[in-house]
C-alpha cells in the first residue's frame, strides 16, 4: 500500500538494472524483487569471507548513491544503510523499528530458557535491565569512578614489565566477578579469548557440527560461571555494583543460576572483546608514530602529579590524546548496529518492507570522505582535533536506542591504561623498520577488528628514568 502512495520512490528500471546483472551477487535497489534462492549462500559466504568487501562491491554496483540496497544472507534480507543523515532516521525511529528481537535470538542459542529471555509480564526483559544497569553503573555522575577505580588499582599492580607480557586481559575478570571465578576456573581468560576468535559463529548461527570448537570453549565459561553463581552469596562480594545488583534482579524474578550464567557470559564477553582490542590499536598507532607518542608523553603528565591518577583529565582534557583515541576508534571499527523492521518504513527515497531487517555497517560511512575529509584510509591523529564536530559521525559504539552502554567506561579505562603505560615504560618497536600490522578483515566481527595473527608487532619496554615520570 505505502508503495502505492510514493509511486516515483523507485524506479523499476533501476530494480531490474540491478537484478538482471550476470553478477553473482544480486543486489536489490527496491524491494518489489526478492532475490532468488541460488543466489542466497553465495551472498553469505561472500559476506563471511570478507563482510566489508562485499558490502563495498555493492555499494558502488548500485551507482554509489548511499541509498538504502539489499542483500540476502541465509534466508534473510537485510537493507544496508550506509548515508549519516538516514542513519539518523533509523536511530529515532523505535516505532516501526525494533531490536529486542536480534538479542533474544541470540540468548536462545546460547541456550537461555524462554522465560529468562522473555522476563515475566509486566517484568523488565533481563537485556533491557542489563541496559538500564550498565547506564546506572557506567555513565559519568553514577558509578563510573567506582568501576574505573578498580581499573587503576589492577593497573597500578600489574604494568610492570613481567605482568604486562602475561596478565592484563585478567582485569575484567577481577573486576567483575573478583577473586572467586579466578579460583575456579584460573585460565577464563584464555578461554573467552578462544571463544573470542570464533564467536561470530554465534552471529551467524553456524550449526554445531560446524562450531564444536567455540561452542567447547562457551561451554566451559557458562559452566565456570554457573559454578560461580552457585556458590554462596558471601563468598562473591569482591565485584562491582553492576554484578551483584544485576543478580539481584534477575533472582526476584526467578533467573536460575545457568540462564544468570549465560547472560553474565554476554556481558563479560563484550567488555572484553572490543576492550583489547581497541587498546591494541591504539598504543600501536602511536608507538608507530614516535612524534605523536612525544606529545601524549607531556600532554598526559599533569594528571600524574599527585598521587592518586587523574582519570578526567587523562580522558577529557588530553585533546591530542583524545583525538588520536577517536581517530583509533574510526579507522579500526567494524561496528554494525541492526534493527528488524516491524511495518513497511521509508528510509531515504525507498521503502524497507516489514519482516526484514536493516544493518548499518559503519565501516563503511567511517570511509567517506564526504563525511570524514581527505585520505580516509590513513591514520590522521590530528583529524578531529581540528574538525572535534566529526564526533557525530564516529559511529564505532553503534547509536541510537542501542548504543553501547560501556563506552565512558571503555574510553576512560583504554586511554587510562595506556596513559599510564606510556608515562612508565618507554615502549618503542623492537624492530624499528617493522610493517604496520595488517587487520584481519575476512572474520566479522561485534566492534573492533582484531589483527592478523601473523603480525603482532615486537615491542621493546623499558622503565622511563624517574626523572622523567
Ligand atoms: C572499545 C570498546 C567497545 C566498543 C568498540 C563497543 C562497541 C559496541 C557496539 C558497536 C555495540 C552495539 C551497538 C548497537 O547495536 O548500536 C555495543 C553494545 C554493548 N556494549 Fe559495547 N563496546 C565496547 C566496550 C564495552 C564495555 C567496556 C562494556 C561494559 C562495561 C560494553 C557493554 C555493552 C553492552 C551491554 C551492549 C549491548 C547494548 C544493548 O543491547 O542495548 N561495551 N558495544
Amino acid at each position: 500500500m505505502l508503495s502505492k502512495r510514493l509511486p516515483h520512490a523507485f524506479s523499476q528500471a533501476e530494480a531490474v538494472h540491478c537484478l538482471t546483472t550476470r553478477r553473482s551477487i544480486l543486489i536489490g535497489y527496491l524491494v518489489s524483487f526478492e532475490p532468488k534462492d541460488s543466489t542466497v549462500v553465495g551472498h553469505l559466504k561472500s559476506f563471511v569471507a570478507n563482510s566489508q568487501g562485499l558490502l563495498t562491491r555493492a555499494r558502488l554496483y548500485c551507482g554509489n548513491t548511499r541509498e538504502p540496497f539489499a542483500i540476502t544472507m541465509g534466508n534473510q534480507k537485510f537493507y544496508i544503510i550506509t548515508k549519516p543523515e538516514d542513519v539518523s532516521v533509523v536511530f529515532r525511529n523505535s516505532t516501526t523499528l525494533t531490536f529486542e528481537i536480534f538479542a533474544q535470538e541470540i540468548l536462545h542459542d546460547l541456550g537461555c530458557s524462554e522465560p529468562a529471555i522473555r522476563g515475566i509480564p509486566r517484568v523488565k526483559s533481563p537485556a533491557r535491565l542489563t541496559r538500564e544497569f550498565h547506564v546506572h553503573h557506567l555513565f559519568p555522575g553514577n558509578l563510573l569512578n567506582d568501576i574505573g577505580a578498580e581499573f587503576v588499582k589492577y593497573y597500578e599492580k600489574t604494568l610492570s614489565i613481567e605482568y604486562l607480557t602475561s596478565q592484563t586481559k585478567h582485569v575484567t575478570r577481577d573486576a567483575y566477578f573478583g577473586k572467586l571465578l579466578r579460583k575456579i576456573q584460573p585460565d577464563m581468560a584464555w578461554i573467552l579469548l578462544e571463544y573470542d576468535d570464533l564467536a561470530w559463529k554465534v552471529l551467524f548461527r553456524y550449526p554445531p557440527f560446524l562450531s564444536r570448537k567455540m561452542r567447547a570453549a562457551r561451554d566451559k565459561v557458562f559452566k565456570a560461571l554457573e559454578k560461580y553463581y552457585a556458590s554462596p552469596a558471601d563468598q562473591r562480594t569482591d565485584t562491582v555494583w553492576f554484578t551483584l545488583a544485576l543478580e539481584k534482579e534477575m533472582r526476584k524474578v526467578g533467573v536460575n543460576d545457568r540462564d544468570i550464567a549465560i547472560m553474565a557470559m554476554t556481558i563479560y564477553w563484550g567488555v572484553a572483546t572490543n576492550s583489547r582490542k581497541g587498546a591494541f590499536w591504539f598504543i600501536t598507532y602511536i608507538i608507530f608514530n614516535p612524534d605523536l607518542m612525544a606529545i601524549v608523553h607531556d600532554e598526559i603528565a599533569p594528571a600524574f602529579m599527585n598521587a592518586k591518577v587523574d582519570q578526567d583529565y587523562i580522558a577529557n582534557k588530553c585533546p591530542r590524546f583524545r583525538g588520536a583515541w577517536e581517530e583509533n576508534l574510526r579507522m579500526t571499527a567494524f561496528s554494525s548496529s541492526v534493527r528488524y523492521i516491524t511495518e513497511d518504513t521509508i528510509i531515504g527515497k525507498k521503502i524497507l518492507r516489514k519482516g526484514h531487517r536493516i544493518m548499518m555497517p559503519y565501516r563503511q560511512m567511517h570511509l567517506d570522505e564526504s563525511v570524514f575529509g581527505e585520505r580516509v584510509e590513513e591514520f590522521n591523529s590530528e583529524r578531529f582535533v581540528k574538525d572535534p564536530g566529526l564526533r557525530r559521525y564516529n559511529m564505532a559504539f553503534g547509536g541510537g536506542a542501542t548504543q553501547c552502554p560501556g563506552r565512558y567506561l571503555a574510553t576512560q579505562a583504554i586511554m587510562v591504561f595506556v596513559a599510564m603505560l606510556i608515562h612508565r615504560l618507554q615502549v618503542t618497536l623492537d624492530l624499528p623498520d617493522q610493517k604496520f600490522p595488517d587487520a584481519e578483515e575476512a572474520i566479522p566481527v561485534l566492534g573492533i577488528m582484531d589483527v592478523k595473527r601473523s603480525e603482532d608487532p615486537s615491542l621493546r619496554l623499558q622503565l622511563r628514568p624517574i626523572s622523567e615520570e
